[in-house]
């Protein structure tokens, strides 16, 4: 058995989520193919394993409830870019966890898009795929448009404006409550909700910035 497997089922026991065996054993594969590729693409500054579960894995399993949430709503087919994906953090979990939502991961590293690419492949994920580009340049439209430690707030949401559809929604994954960044904020920009989270095993500040284009009179 895989040694990350149990303290991964605690993790998201405490969570709150409920994924079939199948979707767990993804996620040990990607931390697995992360683990094999970033020996020679160098991906991630954090290669102990044991790190990389709550690092990564964790981390970016705690925004799955929340964004179900924000798309309780949904109806129809869901459409998420993931903006400077690195690894494919958040946005390879999220195609995992919601097999429901299409999800692209763009980066400007062709090898960084190359190995989501991989994953998709590997995982046989049918709803993922890493696209080589920067995200200023994309032309497609998505519901839900992500980022991880990528940019502030205000590079986030200028760069990827127009990738965002209509009645799109912006969600940036953040480390404290980034009061300043929030401040920086054009006036077309509306934030929402800070919603903070509690990551398994991290002991870390951790929270989600949700924004939306402000309507202006
Ligand atoms: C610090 S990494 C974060 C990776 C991942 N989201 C994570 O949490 O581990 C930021 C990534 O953004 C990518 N990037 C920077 N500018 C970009 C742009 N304009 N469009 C797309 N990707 C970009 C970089 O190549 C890098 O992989």
């Amino acid at each position: 058995m895989n040694t990350l497997e149990a303290p991964l089922r605690q993790g998201l026991a405490e969570l709150g989520l409920a994924l079939t065996d199948e979707q767990i054993t993804r996620l040990l594969d990607y931390l697995g193919l992360i683990q094999k590729w970033t020996k020679v693409y160098n991906l991630t500054a954090v290669r102990a394993p044991a790190e990389m579960l709550t690092h990564h894995l964790l981390d970016s399993l705690a925004v799955i409830k929340p964004l179900r949430h924000q798309l309780t709503d949904a109806t129809s087919a869901f459409k998420l870019l993931d903006v400077g994906s690195g690894a494919g953090l958040p946005g390879v979990v999220i195609a995992i966890c919601c097999p429901e939502i299409t999800v692209h991961c763009v980066d400007t590293v062709a090898k960084k898009a190359a190995f989501v690419q991989q994953v998709a492949v590997t995982l046989k994920l049918s709803n993922l795929r890493g696209v080589h580009a920067r995200v200023e340049s994309l032309t497609d439209k998505y519901q839900v448009v992500s980022s991880r430690a990528f940019a502030s707030l205000k590079d986030f949401t200028n760069w990827s404006a127009q990738a965002l559809a209509e009645q799109g929604i912006w969600m940036a994954m953040k480390g404290k409550h980034p009061a300043e960044e929030m401040a920086a904020l054009p006036s077309n920009v509306s934030v929402f909700h800070v919603e903070q989270l509690e990551v398994p095993g991290l002991g870390a500040e951790r929270c989600i910035v949700w924004m939306r284009p402000a309507l202006i009179a």
